[in-house]
């Protein structure tokens, strides 16, 4: 893949000095720093690679692309009438070249534009701490610049994939998420090695583009869902030819006498493949940040650092750290929520409004307190999950009084999305206070009533009240109906 060279950089002299440096212009530090500025203050984003960050160019963006013509055909297949339309099979070519418009060709200069229209500076290299407020940024021609910050930094470098101790990886030209996200082949034969959102997610995307892929989970696929809206999301890899092993663990990988991949398992089969996906999950980005010079690897915690709800580091007045460089949650809507909560917090810092001391307060707007209870995620497989909040065993080992309610998800308004739709939905709620807590959705194009949800339990509106938001007939949403009814309202 041929990733366009930057253009040239914005600014390079050897000594600047700002209000706030962003390290990092993915879609976090590029929300950081905007909020920065419209709280009033400078800001300056320091990027080697594409401004836009992993989500634009090699996650969210592209591999919902790839996933989005696969269900679209799907859904016209689930529909008598429609099916009789459909002739064909997917036009992979076609698929990987719409990917490749939703990745703007992994050209950063509308994300450039951006940056420059926003008032905000831009210096194209990597940075290092150099120490209180002060970065180093080494430019790629071995030049440096000293960026001296009046009121913060903030640390939004992402994260690195974490590659499985798995003998023989390293001599195996395999791919990562990158490299399944950006690719403009389709492998005959995949193995994808992890069952976690990344790899369940590529493993259908590029099972439904033509390879025959066998994912391997060492536990169960998407084991952090309940066992029904798991099993469902299994059905439908099934259905695309994916051969899925759950808990196997590979011993070893090799390259075969053919150039192919083979993989040996714990059972003792070797799988053998053209190409093999390594998606095991991802670490914070923090290596090579002087963290330990400045005395702030104190502040790490299992490969974390500690800080407040507003990103500020333990420890200091001035470092605050978001999105898949904090890991607290790795994702890029809760990132960008937590860059808003950093930037407003900054700027109320700046103007003497909140102490550097104290935390800023629950629900307000310096603190991303939703991070703790209200998250939302969704999984773009077909059929999706989206889920928000807690499961009962998590709400459970809060502490919370909880209770589940579940359904399959079968009304009107599913009936007629697709003939045979199968569904599943619950909601967890705090019998203490009867607010829900948390509630999930599996089955097709359920990923547009996650909002709802979302609202419901962060807004923590009273079971009571929900009973009289009447789903409009005959839509998916009257499952929400369903739910109350069976809970006994
Ligand atoms: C395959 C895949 C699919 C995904 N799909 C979704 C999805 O559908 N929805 C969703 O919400 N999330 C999704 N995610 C997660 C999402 O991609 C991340 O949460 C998001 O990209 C994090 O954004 P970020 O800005 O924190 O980090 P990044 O996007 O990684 O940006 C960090 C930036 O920091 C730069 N940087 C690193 N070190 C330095 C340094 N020393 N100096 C200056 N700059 C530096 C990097 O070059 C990079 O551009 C997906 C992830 C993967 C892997
Ligand atoms: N739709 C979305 O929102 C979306 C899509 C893709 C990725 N993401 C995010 O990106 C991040 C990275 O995705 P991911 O799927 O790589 O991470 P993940 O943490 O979701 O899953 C990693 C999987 O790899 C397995 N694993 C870890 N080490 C292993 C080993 N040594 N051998 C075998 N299996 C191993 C884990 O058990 C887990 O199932 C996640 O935090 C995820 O939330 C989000």
């Amino acid at each position: 893949m041929t990733v366009q060279e930057p253009s040239p950089e914005v600014q390079r002299p050897q000594q600047l000095e700002t209000d706030v440096v962003v390290l990092g212009a993915g879609a976090v530090g590029e929300n950081a720093a905007g909020r920065v500025a419209q709280g009033g203050l400078e800001a300056v984003l320091v990027e080697p690679n594409l401004i836009g960050g992993e989500c634009s160019y090699w996650a969210c963006m592209p591999s919902k692309a790839l996933l989005r013509p696969g269900t679209a055909l799907q859904a016209a297949r689930a529909v008598a009438g429609s099916r009789e339309a459909v002739t064909g099979t997917l036009d992979a070519a076609a698929v990987l070249q719409r990917r490749d418009s939703f990745t703007s060709h992994w050209n950063d200069s509308a994300q450039e534009d951006w940056v420059r229209g926003e008032g905000i500076g831009l210096v194209r290299g990597r940075g290092r701490l150099a120490g209180p407020r002060e970065v180093r940024v080494e430019y790629d021609d071995g030049g440096t610049v000293t960026i001296t910050a009046r009121h913060a930094v903030v640390l939004a470098t992402g994260s690195v994939p974490t590659p499985p101790p798995l003998k023989g990886l390293e001599g195996i030209d395999y791919w990562g998420t990158r490299e399944a996200t950006s690719a403009r082949e389709v492998p005959a034969r995949l193995i994808v090695l992890g069952g976690g959102v990344a790899g369940t997610e590529l493993s259908q995307a590029w099972a439904r583009l033509g390879s025959k892929v066998t994912l391997l989970a060492r536990h169960d696929v998407l084991d952090m869902y309940p066992e029904p809206a798991r099993e469902l999301v299994k059905a439908g890899l099934a259905e695309d030819g994916v051969e899925v092993r759950t808990y196997t663990q590979p011993d070893f990988v090799r390259t075969g006498a053919d150039g192919c991949v083979e993989m040996g398992l714990d059972d003792g089969s070797v799988l053998a493949a053209d190409q093999l996906l390594v998606s095991t999950g991802r670490t914070p980005a923090l290596a090579n940040l002087g963290l330990e010079d400045l005395g702030l690897d104190a502040a790490l915690d299992s490969g974390r650092l500690t800080s407040d709800d507003s990103g500020l580091v333990s420890g200091t007045d001035w470092l605050y750290v978001v999105g898949d460089a904090a890991g607290r949650v790795l994702l890029t809507h809760q990132g960008k929520y937590e860059a808003r909560a950093a930037g407003a917090a900054i700027a109320a810092r700046s103007r003497g409004e909140l102490s550097a001391s104290s935390a800023p307060e629950d629900w307000s707007r310096e603190a991303s307190t939703a991070n703790h209870a209200a998250v939302p995620q969704v999984v773009f497989t077909d059929p999706e999950l989206a889920m928000v909040g807690r499961t009962l065993e998590q709400a459970r080992a809060d502490g919370i009084n909880a209770s589940e309610t579940s359904l399959e998800l079968s009304v009107a308004g599913s009936a007629l999305h697709s003939d045979n739709y199968r569904g599943w939905a619950q909601m967890v709620v705090d019998e203490d206070r009867r607010v829900l807590v948390g509630v999930i959705f599996a089955g097709p194009d359920v990923s547009e009533l996650l909002h709802s949800a979302t609202i419901a339990v962060t807004g923590e509106v009273p079971l009571d009240r929900l009973w009289h938001a009447v789903p409009a007939y005959p839509t998916i949403s009257e499952i929400w109906l369903r739910l109350l009814e069976k809970y006994g309202l």
